[in-house]
């Protein structure tokens, strides 16, 4: 699903964020991405995510070589294959559950009855329905990590990408929201990419990559 062959992205003369870096990931995997700080866990998903290109080596998610795309290519691809979910939510304030989780499908053109239906299926999913036409405002951090996962699997991707997304939450708002990534990546097959600095939710993926200055220094 996920080729890496001899990736390097170089930031500038001093800054190589990523070292030569080659990895395969198979569909279906749930892999948690773990590094001290500064490691290049991010640089990592920036570039499978098509938000960022590497200075050489090769790219190939889902058959599409990123590493050849031009912007409307990568554009297409991120709207089309890929879910991000981020630390910090990245929800617009002023809408409510279900017009945030339309967003990515109203995007791609999709018409509004269409992408509510949709939307409503995915809020369903994530154990928002009794919320879908909360504010911002009126949800807690969970909830909001829940909006923020159902806006990015509504197009249906077929890898999720998810930069801490329990680093802004307690313990057991974690623990739940993990269990509700495994259950996506049981039932859909999604692809999962997890970077986490928490060990303990680094054992739940099937796959740990540890990443040291650059390159992958653990991967069984
Ligand atoms: N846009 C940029 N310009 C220059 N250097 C950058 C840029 N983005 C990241 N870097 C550098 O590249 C290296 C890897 O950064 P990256 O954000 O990928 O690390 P990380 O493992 O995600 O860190 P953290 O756990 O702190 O989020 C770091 O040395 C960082 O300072």
């Amino acid at each position: 699903m996920i080729h890496i062959r001899h990736v390097t992205r170089r930031y500038s003369a001093a800054v190589t964020a990523l070292d030569d870096v080659s990895l395969e990931i198979a569909e279906g995997e749930f892999v948690a991405i773990t590094g001290p700080s500064g490691c290049g866990k991010s640089t990592l998903m920036h570039l499978i995510g098509g938000l960022d290109t590497a200075t050489s080596g090769e790219i190939v998610v889902d058959g599409l070589p990123l590493h050849g795309a031009d912007d409307a290519e990568l554009t297409a691809y991120r709207r089309t294959k890929i879910g991000i979910v981020f630390q910090f939510f990245h929800l617009l304030p002023t809408m409510t559950v279900t017009e945030n989780v339309c967003l990515p499908l109203l995007l791609r053109g999709d018409a509004y009855p269409a992408a509510r239906a949709k939307a409503g299926e995915i809020i369903e999913l994530v154990g928002l329905g009794d919320r879908a036409q909360h504010g911002m405002h009126q949800l807690s951090g969970g909830q909001l990590q829940r909006t923020a996962i159902a806006r990015a699997l509504v197009h249906d991707p077929a890898v999720l990408l998810a930069d801490e997304p329990t680093g802004n939450l307690d313990s057991a708002n974690a623990g739940q929201i993990m269990e509700l990534l495994q259950k996506i990546s049981s039932q859909r097959r999604t692809t999962m990419l997890v970077v986490t600095h928490s060990e303990e939710i680094a054992r739940q993926a099937s796959r740990c990559i540890r990443l040291r200055d650059g390159k992958i220094s653990h991967h069984p």
